[in-house]
């Protein structure tokens, strides 16, 4: 018999719209529609509407990125974030039946944060664009990494940072940093944390593996994201940017490995916990 799958989709974009959950759609969509999975989503409007799923109707979470400063300000829907949180941390501590969470740049600062594993600051400005992301050690042998080079590229665009990590913190909690953001020899800046494995099923990263390259070109032709791609990498850069988007193995390979291998191997795990006596 085919396992059925629940997934929940938690939109942190208050509103505004991105190109973000039209990839996370898509990529959730197309694992579904695989003759051997049967299963359907549900999209809950976190910030502007306070929806938060029930963890125990759920299987796998993926929880979007999202605009404004991470920082915690005590509206009911963080208070229910972090609890959404914990209570999937708390779920997997007891249960064989695990719940897998996918964490993507907002979501990943308010993991970070709420967990009190690093700081978050505000960056001297902007990031955005088509960025190399460095393996760590740890990076190396991450499976949803397998197949991607190092550096790899992933699509950057925030306005804020995890820095400063707390080692000890992350070792008691059984974290581990997974990747850095590009090295910049000449600049005197801590490299940004840009991905954490949290938990077995509890994943993070800073940057947008969901991002296609049809999203990417769309805010590439707005003026306002092409000038600050110019402003602070020149137009060299961008033109570069611009014309190795559909590149096989750039944001193309990043899009097809990261969130389908997390899925893929989260089914895997559900499918043999059923097997498993409880
Ligand atoms: N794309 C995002 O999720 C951005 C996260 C956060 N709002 C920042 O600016 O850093």
């Amino acid at each position: 018999m085919k396992r059925n799958y629940n997934i929940a989709v938690l939109d942190l974009n208050a509103g505004q719209t991105n190109e973000g959950m039209r990839c996370i759609k898509k990529l959730v969509e197309q694992f579904l529609s695989q003759e051997d999975i049967n299963g359907q989503y549900t999209v809950f409007e976190v910030r502007n509407a306070t929806e938060l799923p029930d963890i125990a109707n759920y299987d796998i979470f993926i929880s979007s990125g999202g605009p404004g400063a991470p920082f915690i300000a005590d509206e009911k829907w963080e208070k229910l974030y972090f609890a959404f949180l914990d209570a999937a941390l708390a779920h997997n501590e007891q249960y064989q039946n695990k719940k897998h969470l996918f964490l993507i740049c907002h979501s990943f600062q308010l993991a970070c944060l709420h967990w009190d594993l690093a700081k978050v600051n505000k960056r001297k400005s902007t990031s955005f664009g088509v960025m190399p992301i460095h393996k760590t050690k740890d990076g190396l042998t991450e499976p949803l990494f397998e197949g991607l080079k190092n550096p790899f590229f992933a699509v950057d665009s925030r306005d804020y940072q995890v820095v400063k990590p707390k080692y000890n913190k992350l070792e008691k909690f059984g974290a581990k940093i997974l990747c850095k953001e590009k090295i910049r020899p000449h600049i005197p800046l801590e490299r940004a944390v840009m991905a954490i494995r949290f938990s077995q099923e509890i994943f993070g990263v800073q940057f947008h593996p969901e991002a296609d390259s049809e999203g990417m070109l769309k805010y590439f032709n707005r003026e306002d994201k092409k000038s600050l791609v110019i402003k602070h990498h020149g137009k060299k850069k961008f033109q570069n940017m611009l014309e190795h988007l559909e590149d096989e193995d750039k944001i193309v390979k990043t899009h097809k490995t990261m969130i389908p291998t997390f899925l893929k191997r989260a089914a895997l795990s559900l499918k043999e916990s059923k097997l498993l006596p409880i």
